[in-house]
Order: C-alpha cells, then sequence, then structure tokens
C-alpha cells in the first residue's frame, strides 16, 4: 500500500527498556501532577503489544520519582490519594473494592465528571501505594478470567491525585493548596474496534464503545476544537475529558506487534498515535484556595461588619458636636421630670393615705385587726415552693375588673399573658442569664457569702436578677412567715363574710388566692416585712376589688375614666376626689404616670447622639424599666416606699446622667490590658501612654476591633489622644466639663452615683494591683467600665472579692508573722491553695462575665474565626513575643480556648514555646515578611 510517514516524539525500539520509555517519553509529563498540572500517561495498542507491560512499569516509575520528590521537598506537604477503576461494557467498576457494583457518573460543576462513591485512599507510603497496585492488577485479572479472557478487555484507569501545599500555608495570606490528578490509563486492545465494527454480533460487548468514542474524540481534537467532541458518548472519554483534551497534559504510548500479521492493526495504531500527536490540550495549575483562605474573605468581611458596628457604639466618645450643650438641655429636662415626680409622689402618698381612711372607716380598724390576725393562709400549697414558681409573676391586674387570681388568670386567658409584653419580659431568657449567680453556677454562691459584709451589692441588681436570686428563698421565707402567723393564730375567721356591701361580693373570691397572689407577686418583701402591714395590704386589695366592682355595678356614679381624670387634672380638687371610691384611679394614674416619667428620664440619660448607636440604650431602657414596673403594679406594700428615694438608690435610678465623656472612657484601652504589662493600672497605663511615643501604634493596634488606623491615622491619633484625655478627666473627677455643676441641685443623686462609680472603679485597679489579678481577667471589665449602671453589681461583686482576696492575702501573711510555728514554705503553699481556689471561683465569675458581655456586644460565642484573625492582625507587625503571649491568652479567654498557647497553634500550627524557638526560621519569616 506504499509507504506511509508518521510523526511521533519518540520512537522506541523492541530493544528498549520500559525504564527509557519512561524517562524519555512520560516522565516530564507523569511529574508535572507535582506543579499542580494535571497529567494522563495513556497505553494505546493491540492486545499482547506489550501496553499492560510499559503501563506497569511507567506507574512504578513515576511512583518512585514522586516519592523521591516527596522526600527533596520537605518544606511542603504532601498528600496522595490513590483510586482505581476498570471500564468494561461501559460499566464502571471499582478496582479497590472487588464486591462493587458499577459506579455511576456524575457531574460536578467544579471537578467535572465523577465517579460516584469511587474509593479514594489516601497513602501511608509508597508501600501503600504498592499494596493496592497490586490490589487494582490482581482484581483486573479475576475479570479477565472470570470473562475467560487471556487479554485484556477493559480500560484500566489508576489516579493518583496529589495535594501539595506549604507547609505553613495556613499562616499564609495567599493560602493555596495545588492539587492535581495523574492518571494511568492502560486501554484495552485496539484490534477489538475494528473486529466488534466488523463482527456485529460482539457490537454490544467489549470495549469498542469506549475505544471508539476515544478515536472519534482523538480525531476531532485532532483537527482542532471545532464542532462538538462527543466526550459524553462513552464512560471512558467521559471520565478522561480532561486527559484527552482539556486541562492536562497528557502522553499517548501506543505500542505495535512488530509482527508482520499484525500490520493492520499496527498501521490503525500509527493512525491513531498521528492523530493524537495532533491534539492539544490546555493544561493549568490547578491552586485551590486553602480552607482557611476561603473562610477569610467572607470572615474579614464579617469582621470589618463587626468592628464598624463596634465603632458606631463607641461613637459617642468620639463625636464632637456640642454634647455639653445637649446635656445641660436633657439634664434640664430631666430636673424638671425630677420635679414633676416629687408632686406626683405627693399627690401618690396622699392619694393612698385617703385611701387607707377610706378604707378604714369604711371596715373599720377592728376589722382590720382581725383581718390581720386571720390564719387565712392555711394551705399546703402556699408551702411549696414549686407552686410558687409555677405561678407567674403576673402583677398587672389593678385594672382588671373582677380580677381573678394569677393562676386563674394563666389558666383563662393564656394568649394575653403570652401577649403581654411586660409580663413576657419575666419569662424570658435574661432571666436565666441573670440568674446565674445562684443556679448555674453553685460555686458562686462564694459570692454571696462575700456579699453578706458591708452594704448588700444585690440591692442595685435588677429586678430579675433580684428575683432570680430571692425567689425561691423570699417566697419561701415569706410562707414560711405566713406559716409562723398562722401558727401563732390558730383560728379561722371568714374575713370577707365580714366586709360590708360590695366587699362581700369579692369575698366570694378566694380570699387564699388573693393573698397568694400578692405572696408571689411581692418577692421582693423580706420575712419581717409580711407581717401585719402585708395583710393590711392584701385587704386593701380586697376593698379594691369590691370598689372595682362596685363602680362597675353603679352606672349613677361618674365614669371611671372622668373620675380619674378629673382627679388627675385637678390637683387641688384631689382631697375631694381622693376620699371618693374613685381614688384608686388616683392612685394607679399617680403610679403610672411616675412609671412614664421614670421612663422618660431614663430615655433622656440613656445618652444616644448618634441615631446609628441605640443598642446600649435600647437595651438600657428595657432593663431600666423592670423595676418601676414591678414595683408600681404588684406590690402596694412596696410601693410607697419607692418614690422618691428609688431615684437615690445607686445604681438601680435609671435617670443617671450619663456623662458622655465617661461612657467609653475605657473603650480604647480594652485591648491595650493585653500588653505585657499585665499587672499595670489603668491609671498607670494611661499616664504611660500619655507620655509615650509608641501610644499612637500600640494603642490602636491593642485596640483592634478599632479600624481607625486602617481607614485615618490622623483620627486614630486624635481618638488615642481624647481616650487619654478622657482618662485624665476621670481621674481627676471634672465633671464641670459637661455642665453638671449647673444642675447641682436636681442632679446631686446621678452625681454622686458618677462620683461612686468612679471611686469604684478606681479601688478595683487598685486591688487588681494588689492581688497581682491576671490580665486576662481584668479585660472582663473594660466594658463594665463604662459607667452602665446596671453594670454595677459586677463592679460591686468584683470590689468585695478582690477586697475578700485582699484581706485573705494580708490575713494569711500575718498569720504567718504572728504564729512562728509556720515554714514558710507550708504557709506559702497554703497561701497559694487559697489563692488557687479564690482564682478558681474567679474565674467561674468571669466565665459569666464573658458571656453576659458576649451578648452585650453582639458576638457570637463561637466567633474564634474572628478573635484569632484579630490575634493574627495584632502580631503581624510585632517582635515581641510577650506581647504575642498575652494576646493570645487574651484571645484565648475571648474564644474559649484553655491557653494561649492553643491560640498560637490554631494560628501557626505550632505552639507558643516552637513559634518562640522558630522565630528565626523561616516559618516566622514566612508568617512574619518585614521580620525577615
Ligand atoms: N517490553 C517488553 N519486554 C518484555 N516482555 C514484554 C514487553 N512488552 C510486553 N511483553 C510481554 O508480552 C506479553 C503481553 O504483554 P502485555 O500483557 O503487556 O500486552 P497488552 O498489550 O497489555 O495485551 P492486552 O491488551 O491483551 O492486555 C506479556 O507476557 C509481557 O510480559
Amino acid at each position: 500500500m506504499g509507504p506511509t510517514t508518521h510523526t511521533f516524539d519518540r520512537v522506541f525500539g523492541s530493544d528498549s527498556l520500559t525504564k527509557q520509555v519512561y524517562e524519555e517519553g512520560a516522565k516530564e509529563i507523569a511529574l508535572s501532577a507535582l506543579g499542580g498540572i494535571n497529567s494522563s500517561i495513556f497505553a494505546y495498542g493491540q492486545t499482547g503489544s506489550g501496553k499492560t507491560y510499559t503501563m506497569t512499569g511507567i506507574t512504578e516509575y513515576a511512583i518512585a520519582d514522586v516519592y523521591n520528590y516527596m522526600d527533596m521537598h520537605k518544606e511542603r506537604e504532601f498528600v496522595l490519594k490513590f483510586s482505581g477503576m476498570e471500564i468494561y461494557n461501559e460499566a464502571v467498576r471499582d478496582l479497590l473494592r472487588s464486591d462493587s457494583a458499577p459506579l455511576r457518573l456524575l457531574d460536578d460543576p467544579e471537578k467535572g465528571t465523577v465517579v460516584e462513591r469511587l474509593a479514594e485512599i489516601t497513602l501511608k507510603d509508597r508501600n501503600h501505594l504498592h499494596a493496592l497496585l497490586s490490589i487494582c492488577e490482581a482484581e483486573r485479572k479475576v475479570g479477565e478470567t472470570f470473562l475467560n479472557e487471556t487479554s485484556s478487555r477493559s480500560h484500566q484507569i489508576l489516579r493518583l491525585t496529589i495535594e501539595s501545599s506549604a507547609r505553613e500555608y495556613e499562616r499564609s495570606e495567599n493560602a493555596s493548596i495545588l492539587v492535581s490528578q495523574m492518571h494511568f490509563v492502560d486501554l484495552a486492545g485496539s484490534e477489538r474496534v475494528s473486529q466488534t465494527l466488523s463482527a456485529g454480533a460482539r457490537l454490544k460487548e467489549g470495549c469498542h464503545i469506549s475505544l471508539l468514542t476515544l478515536g472519534t474524540v482523538i480525531r476531532k481534537l485532532s483537527k482542532g476544537r471545532h464542532g462538538h467532541i462527543p466526550f459524553r458518548d462513552s464512560k471512558l472519554t467521559r471520565i478522561l475529558q480532561n486527559s484527552l483534551g482539556g486541562n492536562a497534559r497528557t502522553a499517548m504510548i501506543c505500542t505495535m506487534s512488530p509482527a508482520r500479521s499484525h500490520v493492520d492493526q499496527s498501521r490503525n495504531t500509527l493512525l491513531f498515535g498521528s492523530c493524537a500527536q495532533e491534539v492539544t490540550t490546555n493544561p493549568k495549575v490547578n491552586v485551590w484556595m486553602s480552607n482557611k483562605a476561603l473562610v477569610k474573605q467572607p470572615q474579614r468581611e464579617m469582621v470589618g461588619r463587626m468592628e464598624s458596628e463596634f465603632n458606631k457604639s463607641l461613637a459617642p466618645n468620639f463625636i464632637t458636636y456640642d454634647v455639653v450643650s445637649i446635656m445641660k438641655e436633657k439634664d434640664l429636662r430631666i430636673a424638671k421630670m425630677n420635679q414633676e415626680i416629687k408632686e406626683l409622689t405627693r399627690q401618690y402618698e396622699l392619694a393612698q393615705h385617703n385611701w387607707v381612711e377610706s378604707i378604714q372607716q369604711s371596715t373599720g380598724d377592728e376589722q382590720v385587726l382581725r383581718m390581720d390576725e386571720c390564719p387565712i393562709f392555711h394551705s399546703s400549697q402556699l408551702a411549696n415552693p414549686c407552686f410558687l414558681d409555677l405561678v407567674p409573676r403576673t402583677h398587672s391586674f389593678s385594672k382588671d375588673f373582677g380580677r381573678p387570681s394569677a393562676r386563674s388568670f394563666n389558666k383563662q386567658y393564656p394568649q394575653q399573658f403570652a401577649e403581654n409584653p411586660e409580663d413576657n419580659f419575666l419569662l424570658d431568657e435574661n432571666l436565666d442569664q441573670d440568674n446565674f449567680l445562684l443556679d448555674e453556677n453553685p460555686e458562686d454562691n462564694f459570692l454571696l457569702d462575700v456579699g453578706t459584709v458591708g452594704p448588700d451589692p444585690y440591692e442595685c441588681l435588677d429586678w430579675n436578677a433580684q428575683m432570680a436570686d430571692s425567689k425561691s428563698e423570699d417566697d419561701c421565707k415569706e410562707v414560711r412567715c405566713i406559716e409562723v402567723e398562722e401558727l401563732r393564730m390558730d383560728r379561722k375567721v371568714e374575713a370577707p363574710l365580714s366586709l360590708p356591701g360590695p366587699e362581700k361580693k369579692i369575698g366570694h373570691l378566694p380570699l387564699r388566692e388573693v393573698m397568694n397572689e400578692d405572696a408571689v407577686t411581692s418577692p421582693t418583701k423580706g420575712p419581717t416585712e409580711a407581717t401585719n402591714g402585708d395583710v393590711a395590704t392584701s385587704l386593701m386589695k380586697v376593698s379594691k376589688e369590691a370598689m372595682n366592682e362596685d363602680a362597675v355595678s353603679s352606672p349613677q356614679k361618674r365614669s371611671k375614666k372622668v373620675m380619674h381624670e378629673e382627679a388627675v387634672s385637678f390637683p387641688e380638687n384631689r382631697a375631694q376626689d381622693l376620699s371618693d371610691v374613685n381614688a384608686e384611679y388616683v392612685y394607679d394614674d399617680l403610679k403610672q404616670r411616675i412609671q412614664s416619667m421614670q421612663n422618660a428620664i431614663s430615655c433622656l440619660i440613656s445618652f444616644s447622639p448618634s441615631e446609628e448607636a441605640p443598642r446600649y440604650s435600647d437595651a438600657y431602657m428595657f432593663r431600666s424599666r423592670r423595676p418601676t414596673l414591678v414595683r408600681s403594679r404588684s406590690c402596694g406594700a412596696v410601693l410607697v416606699t419607692i418614690p422618691p428615694t428609688g431615684f437615690e438608690d445607686f445604681p438601680r435610678s435609671p435617670e443617671r446622667p450619663q456623662k458622655i465623656n465617661s461612657a467609653p472612657r475605657f473603650s480604647v484601652n480594652d485591648e491595650y490590658f493585653s500588653r505585657k504589662d499585665s499587672q499595670k493600672s489603668l491609671k498607670s497605663f494611661y499616664t504611660e501612654a500619655q507620655n509615650s511615643n509608641k501610644s499612637d501604634s500600640e494603642l490602636d493596634a491593642f485596640a483592634g476591633l478599632n479600624e481607625a488606623k486602617n481607614s485615618s491615622n490622623k483620627r486614630s491619633d486624635d481618638m488615642v489622644q481624647r481616650a487619654v484625655h478622657n482618662m485624665n478627666d476621670a481621674r481627676d473627677n471634672n465633671v464641670n466639663e459637661i455642665g453638671l455643676d449647673e444642675q447641682e441641685g436636681s442632679l446631686q443623686p446621678a452625681s454622686n452615683r458618677l462620683s461612686k462609680f468612679e471611686k469604684q472603679r478606681g479601688e478595683i485597679i487598685e486591688l487588681w494591683d494588689a492581688c497581682n489579678v491576671p490580665l486576662v481577667h481584668r479585660t472582663y471589665f473594660f466594658l463594665l467600665f463604662k459607667g452602665d449602671p446596671s453594670d454595677s453589681v459586677y463592679m460591686e461583686v468584683e470590689f468585695r472579692r478582690l477586697s475578700l482576696l485582699k484581706d485573705t492575702f494580708s490575713h494569711g501573711a500575718s498569720m504567718v508573722d504572728k504564729s512562728g510555728t509556720l515554714t514558710k514554705a507550708s504557709s506559702t503553699k497554703a497561701l497559694d491553695q487559697e489563692r488557687k481556689m479564690l482564682c478558681r471561683k474567679m474565674h467561674k465569675f468571669t466565665k459569666i462575665q464573658r458571656k453576659r458581655l458576649y451578648q452585650k456586644w453582639g458576638i457570637k460565642l463561637n466567633s474564634k474565626q474572628r478573635s484569632l484573625q484579630l490575634a493574627y492582625r495584632l502580631w503581624k507587625d510585632t517582635k515581641d513575643m510577650d506581647h504575642i503571649w498575652n494576646s493570645a491568652a487574651l484571645v484565648a479567654s475571648l474564644v474559649g480556648f484553655e491557653n494561649p498557647s492553643q491560640v498560637c497553634r490554631s494560628i501557626f500550627g505550632v505552639g507558643f514555646l516552637s513559634l518562640k524557638e522558630s522565630h528565626k526560621s523561616s516559618i516566622w519569616k514566612h508568617s512574619f515578611p518585614s521580620l525577615s
């Protein structure tokens, strides 16, 4: 048929060694996979021409080279995965799972065609790979034996996936992993194409489809990528689509028999090889972003968002407009409201006085006394604290005519109860949150023990906290007290029956339940309060009910609303009005007006010059509403004592005029506490910061959450200087600046509270120093030092605990001095143990504080990445290992890691010590290019 010329890259004779074929024909391409480029080595040829023989050798050599390369490049990390499959009769079989059913092919948008459920074994070492190769070979042979074939009728595809990365890629901003696949494809004998084509009976058998499609694909590809390339027409071409014409470097080894009888097959093979020679592929380096790198981008955005929010919340600190005039205006309004409250309170007391008088007149003092002695609380239920717990603290029934008891109300109007936001807050999670002191951490009862000395810090707990602390205990106390009464008064009096007129109606109401409710809704009452006054108050309530009924049932009387309005609108007539049966509405109205006034004041003092920073003020208002709600609604006996004295309670009353400069005063140095000089007090820090050249950069770096550095260095400087200035203000207790003095008369309580707050803060700082309180612990107080009244209890507790700690230390020292019997070592050990114990307790407490702060900051507890990111940013430009250690400690505390070293490990992949030791090594240099 005449000579035909074909050109190939290499031609090997029959005396060529497989090694030579590999070295000259396949090695370069195969090892491209180590650089992230897919590679494929095909063997094509007729049966018995040496495909399997050659591919086995090439695979061996390639694997050896891969492992040699890995050995020579220890700075990189490699992960090898191996899988083997066989395609026979368009069925894909996993060679590593002998019993596997044919595998399906799936289209993955990123990876292309993938074989579903194909085993991919991560290799331990080269022996492991050899073992797997043997398994594949054996498995393929088993199939051939089963088919009673002496030659390969199937295609074998061995795939080695190589993932390589720099060992310290985790630390790199551009962290990436190279992922490539190395394919070794031993095709079925090529003669089968022509055979099957000629022998139609075998068309549906063997590998003809794949080979036929392979040939078509190669032919089309060799002519350029014009038209449709039928990759999807066979499993083989579908799986190897990349290798054939896409993202891969491919070597096609064509084997031929020198026998004259095989000249046709040899010619076909040459034609196939010629076509394949023309095919161009489009190999690329396959760079995958590491998981961390992938996470980093959105994480960075998230951090940025959080930081900007955080900065916004701090905005008042850096706002430059005239806060003095705004504060003055607010102070004036507050002063005016205080005056109004005083007047209302006076009216309120008078109303109550008249009301009591009217009750006494209508029932007689004797009756009251008899009621007082009534053992009406004889109830096993009442003595059951569980029952008490189950009764929600409803307190908004003062205007519900014929109100049922708390229990029956809930049964009858569950919806209404659920919809009442005032009631809901009693059930919300804040209860748990504030309940921690007793419930979540039994060990924190230690704090309560401390609290038995000096003024009770819990007087300034918000209402929920009081409820949480006292709900079971105080209720029990109250019940106990009642039980005492019961024992003392051993006779029953049908009290309601003795009430005149309409009272008899209400007398049908189970007075016990009314009393129960009173007991339940007066959690703040101590045992001594549940005496005659309580019962008298309960009686008043009963009478009130009766009056309500009366009012409703007497259309001749003026409407309640009118009476109510008149009583409020015309105070000069209040004497007459209050003596009326509708005096209760004046009473209620006054309460409500006082309450709304208090709320308004809360509004005013929760200074929010920027609408962008509503969080604190909102939270503040929410909290500040609680005491007034409780006191104004449910506890008549307690109610009388609230205003105006309630305003002077530190820090319960919400009308403290918040000093603008004081609120965020400590914000800038929040992170600065994580510096190595952990024992440094705030004062010394700020003094030093002010005099130090490093204040600009380091303060800012430690502020961390502050984007000021990135956005504007100049602004950052201003911020820091302002913060320092503020700190000095605090130290000098200079309240003149915001014009408080002008309102001194009316704002004296608030000023007192401010000064008390600042004094307490100073004391705590001194105690920290005195007790060598660790840095991490101090950091929990950054935001608590903002002066939010609702935080004052924590300051109080901290102060007491530290006082105790200090006393304990000094006491321990003096014991050593006095006794003289203890050796220094033993006493030191005892002190150490004691200190450890206290530290444990402190740690427990601070964990809770941390949780609380998280909630306050809006930080999710699982935001480890954010903190680590922050740490990385803090460390990026530092050479100071102490600095790293301290900030790692801070981050560890924030993210809940056990120790700072764990933080280092998370960021660098090595612990702190390794990090320190390796700071001159490539790891360090890589991580901190500025150092290298
Ligand atoms: N280069 C070589 N040197 C020595 N022997 C070889 C060489 N190539 C192949 N052989 C031998 O020829 C025989 C057939 O080789 P091999 O099985 O590799 O052919 P094949 O193309 O894979 O055939 P099939 O398609 O039927 O599987 C084997 O016994 C093998 O040992």
